[in-house]
C-alpha cells in the first residue's frame, strides 16, 4: 500500500497562529483579513486573559477544563502559553496529570478534533509515507507513546494520544521549545483493554496488541523514518509497558531517551540529594524501599545508585541501599521466580532464605530511611507504615510518586499526619498546601516534568548525536542546585512550579554542558561561551508566547505601514470591503529544509 499526498494538504495557519487573537490591532486585522469577521474591540491581553480565566473558572468539571483548554492551543496557541506560562500552578494540573490522566481514559468520548499522528500496525512497511501526511517540513523533537501503560493506568491503547500531547505542550510551556516543530505521536499496535476493544467508540485498532518481537520490528522501522524525514529530530519514549529494550536498541544509535526510566530517574535523584542533606542521615546508612519495580523504579533507583557513588560508596555499597518489591513481594534472588531482566541489579541474596511477601513485611525488615512508591497501587504507604516511617526517622523520606493522584500511594496529609509533620514529601502528582501545627506546609512534586524539558531542549540546542546518561544526570544535579533562597530556607525538595521555565534555563544549560563534555555536541560555536554567555544564547533561543504575540504584530504593521507608503506613491492597493483597507497577504516564506544533517533548529534563530 502506498499513501498519496492530496494536494491540498497544507495546515491550515490561520486556525492557530492567532489570526483571531483579539488584542489584533484594526490594521493587522485588515491585512489578515479577519476585520469585521471577530468583534471590533482591540482588547489587551490582560482583558483576553480575564475572560479566558473566567471561562475556565466556570466549567466545573475538570475535564471540562482540559476540554476548553485543549481548544484554545488548537484555535490560538500563543494565547494558550502566555495562560500557561502566567498561571503555571493552576494550568500545569489540567494539562498534564492528573487531568491528563482522566482525559486519556475518556478520550474517545471527548475527542473533537485530531492532533498528533496515529500510526497503525498495518501500516508496517509505510511508515515513512504516514510520517509525510505530517504537514511541517521541520519537526525538533517527538513524543512517541504505544498506549500501553499510560500513567498507572493501564493500556489504554490509542486513547494513551493525551499523554505524547501533553507532555509536548510542556516542552513549550516549560522548555521553551517552539509548539509548531513538535510532533505527538501514538502508536496503534491493538490494545489488551477489552473494555476499549469492545467500545463502540474506541477509535484504536480493535485487536490485541502485537506481540514483543512485532513491536521491536516496527519501531526500528519507526526510527528510521523518522530520523529520514527529520534528521536530528529528538525522540522521546513515554509510557512503553516494558521501555527497557527499545531503550538499550536506540540509546546509542539515536538521539532519544526514555522519560519514565531517565527522566524519572533524574528528578527524583534531585529530590533525593535535597532531601538526603535534610535528613542528616550519612549517605552508607541510607536505606531506600522502592514499593513498585518496573520502569520508573529501576530507573530511579540506578540514578540513586550513581549519586551515591559520587558520594564516595563503592557501586557494590551503594547498591545494596536498595531493597525493591514488586507484586510478589522483596525481590530477592531465591523467591523462585524467574526475575526480569531489569530486576535482577538490586535483586537481594541477603534475605538468608526469608521471603516478605508485601510491602509492610518489608518496611518492618529494612527499617527504611526512604520510601519511594512507582507501584501504581493508590493508598498503599498505610496509616500503619507511615506511622512505622515516623518512628524509625526523624524525618523520614516519603516519596509517593505514582499518577495521577488516585494512585498515589498516599497524600500528603496523610503523610504529614503519621509522621506528625516531619516527613520529607514529594508525590508525582501534585497535592494542596496545608496546614499543620499553625505552619503551612508546602509539598514537593517529584515528576519528570522538571527535566524532561530541558533535556529535550539541551538536546536540540547542542545539537546531540545522542542523550547519554551523563546528560540524563546533568539534568539531575541542575535541579537538585536551583532552589532559590527561600525555597531552600523553606525546606523545599524542589523549586516552585512557577518558576519552572527559570529552571529550566539552568537544566538546559547543564544538559548542553555534559554534551559537550561527553563530546556529542555539534553546536561547535557555542563550547567556548562562558556560562553566562550560554545562558543569555539559551534564553535568546526559548519560545516567548508573550514575545511571539507582539513580534507577529510588529510583523504585521511594518508590512502594512510599508505597503501603505508604497500604495500612497503608486496607489495600487486594492480596498476591500467597507472602506477597509485590506491589502493581499504575502505567499509565507517556506522555512529551511530539514533534510540535511547540519539542520538549523528554528529555536536557533
Ligand atoms: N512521578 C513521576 O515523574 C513518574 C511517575 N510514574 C508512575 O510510576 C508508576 C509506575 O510506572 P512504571 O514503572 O513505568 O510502570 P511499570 O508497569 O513498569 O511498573 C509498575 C511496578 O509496580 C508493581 N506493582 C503493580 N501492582 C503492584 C502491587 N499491587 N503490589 C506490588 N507491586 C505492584 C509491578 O510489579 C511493577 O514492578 C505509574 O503510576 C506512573 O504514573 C512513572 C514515571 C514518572
Ligand atoms: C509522569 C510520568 O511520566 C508518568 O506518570 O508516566
Ligand atoms: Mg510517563
Amino acid at each position: 500500500m502506498t499513501l498519496t499526498l492530496p494536494t491540498n494538504h497544507v495546515r491550515d495557519e490561520s486556525v492557530d497562529n492567532g489570526s483571531f487573537d483579539t488584542t489584533n490591532p484594526i490594521a493587522v486585522r485588515k491585512y489578515l483579513r479577519t476585520y469585521g469577521r471577530m468583534p471590533p474591540a482591540v482588547e489587551t491581553y490582560k482583558t483576553q486573559s480575564l475572560r479566558c480565566l473566567e471561562q475556565l473558572e466556570s466549567k466545573e468539571k475538570p475535564i471540562e477544563k482540559y476540554i476548553y483548554l485543549s481548544n484554545l492551543k488548537k484555535t490560538n496557541t500563543h494565547l494558550f502559553y502566555r495562560l500557561a506560562l502566567d498561571n503555571m500552578k493552576e494550568m500545569m494540573p489540567l494539562i498534564y496529570t492528573p487531568v491528563v490522566g482522566e482525559a486519556c481514559l475518556k478520550w474517545s468520548e471527548i475527542y473533537q478534533s485530531p492532533e498528533g499522528l496515529y500510526i497503525s500496525w498495518q501500516d508496517k512497511g509505510n511508515i515513512a509515507a504516514v510520517l509525510k501526511n505530517w504537514p511541517a517540513d521541520h519537526v525538533e523533537i517527538t513524543v512517541v507513546t504505544d498506549g500501553s501503560r499510560i500513567l498507572g493506568l493501564g493500556d489504554l491503547g490509542i486513547n494513551g494520544m493525551g499523554i505524547p500531547i501533553g507532555k509536548l505542550a510542556l516542552y513549550c510551556a516549560c522548555g521553551g521549545i517552539r509548539p509548531d516543530v513538535t510532533l505527538p505521536i501514538t502508536l496503534d499496535l491493538g490494545t489488551n483493554n477489552k473494555q476499549f476493544r469492545e467500545d463502540p467508540l474506541y477509535m484504536g485498532t480493535r485487536r490485541e496488541r502485537v506481540t514483543d518481537e512485532e513491536e521491536a520490528e516496527f519501531l526500528d522501522e519507526l526510527m528510521e523514518a523518522l530520523v529520514e524525514r527529520w534528521p536530528g529530530i529528538v525522540i522521546q519514549y513515554e509510557d512503553f509497558k516494558n521501555p527497557f529494550p527499545s531503550l538499550e536498541r536506540y540509546q546509542g544509535k539515536y538521539t532519544m531517551f526514555n522519560d519514565d526510566i531517565q527522566g524519572t530517574g533524574a528528578v527524583i535523584v534531585a529530590g533525593v540529594i535535597n532531601a538526603v542533606n535534610s535528613n542528616g542521615v550519612p549517605i552508607e546508612k541510607q536505606r531506600a524501599v522502592l514499593f513498585g519495580s518496573g520502569s520508573a523504579a529501576v530507573g530511579v533507583a540506578k540514578q540513586i545508585v550513581q549519586f551515591f557513588m559520587t558520594e564516595g560508596l563503592t557501586e557494590d555499597q551503594a547498591r545494596r541501599c536498595f531493597w525493591l518489591v514488586d507484586t510478589k513481594g522483596l525481590v530477592t534472588d531465591d523467591r523462585g521466580d524467574k526475575l526480569a531482566e531489569h530486576k535482577v541489579y538490586f535483586s537481594r541474596d541477603d534475605n538468608k532464605g526469608k521471603q516478605f511477601k508485601s510491602l509492610l513485611e518489608t518496611v518492618e525488615y529494612v527499617k527504611p530511611t526512604m520510601l519511594l512508591g512507582l507501584s501504581t497501587v493508590g493508598g498503599a504507604f498505610t496509616p500503619d507504615i507511615l506511622t512505622k516511617m515516623g518512628v524509625w526517622n526523624k524525618h523520614p523520606i516519603i516519596f509517593p510518586l505514582s499518577n495521577p493522584s488516585s494512585n498515589s500511594e498516599c497524600t500528603f496529609e496523610e503523610a504529614m499526619k503519621y509522621t506528625k509533620g516531619r516527613v520529607l514529601f514529594a508525590s508525582g502528582s501534585p497535592f494542596p498546601t496545608l496546614e499543620y501545627d499553625g505552619k503551612f506546609h508546602t509539598p514537593g512534586q517529584g515528576n519528570n516534568v522538571y527535566v524532561f524539558p530541558a533535556i529535550g531542549m539541551g538536546a536540540i540546542l547542542s545539537k546531540a548525536t545522542t542523550i547519554t546518561q551523563s546528560m540524563i544526570y546533568a539534568s539531575a544535579t541542575s535541579l537538585a542546585t536551583s532552589l532559590s533562597f527561600s525555597e531552600e530556607e523553606e525546606g523545599w525538595l524542589y523549586p516552585a512550579v512557577e518558576r519552572i521555565r527559570e529552571v529550566s534555563v539552568s537544566v538546559t544549560l547543564g544538559v548542553i554542558r555534559a554534551a559537550q563534555e561527553a563530546r556529542v555536541d555539534r553546536e561547535v560555536r557555542i563550547r567556548d561561551m562562558s556560562d553566562d554567555e550560554l545562558e543569555g544564547w539559551i534564553r535568546a533561543r526559548m519560545y516567548d508566547p508573550h514575545h511571539e504575540s507582539r513580534q507577529i504584530e510588529k510583523e504585521i504593521k511594518a508590512m502594512v505601514s510599508g505597503l501603505s507608503l508604497a500604495s500612497r506613491s503608486s496607489s495600487s492597493v486594492k480596498l476591500n470591503g467597507a472602506g477597509a483597507g485590506a491589502v493581499t497577504p504575502p505567499v509565507r516564506e517556506e522555512r529551511a529544509s530539514t533534510r540535511d544533517k547540519s539542520h538549523v533548529p528554528s529555536t536557533w534563530l
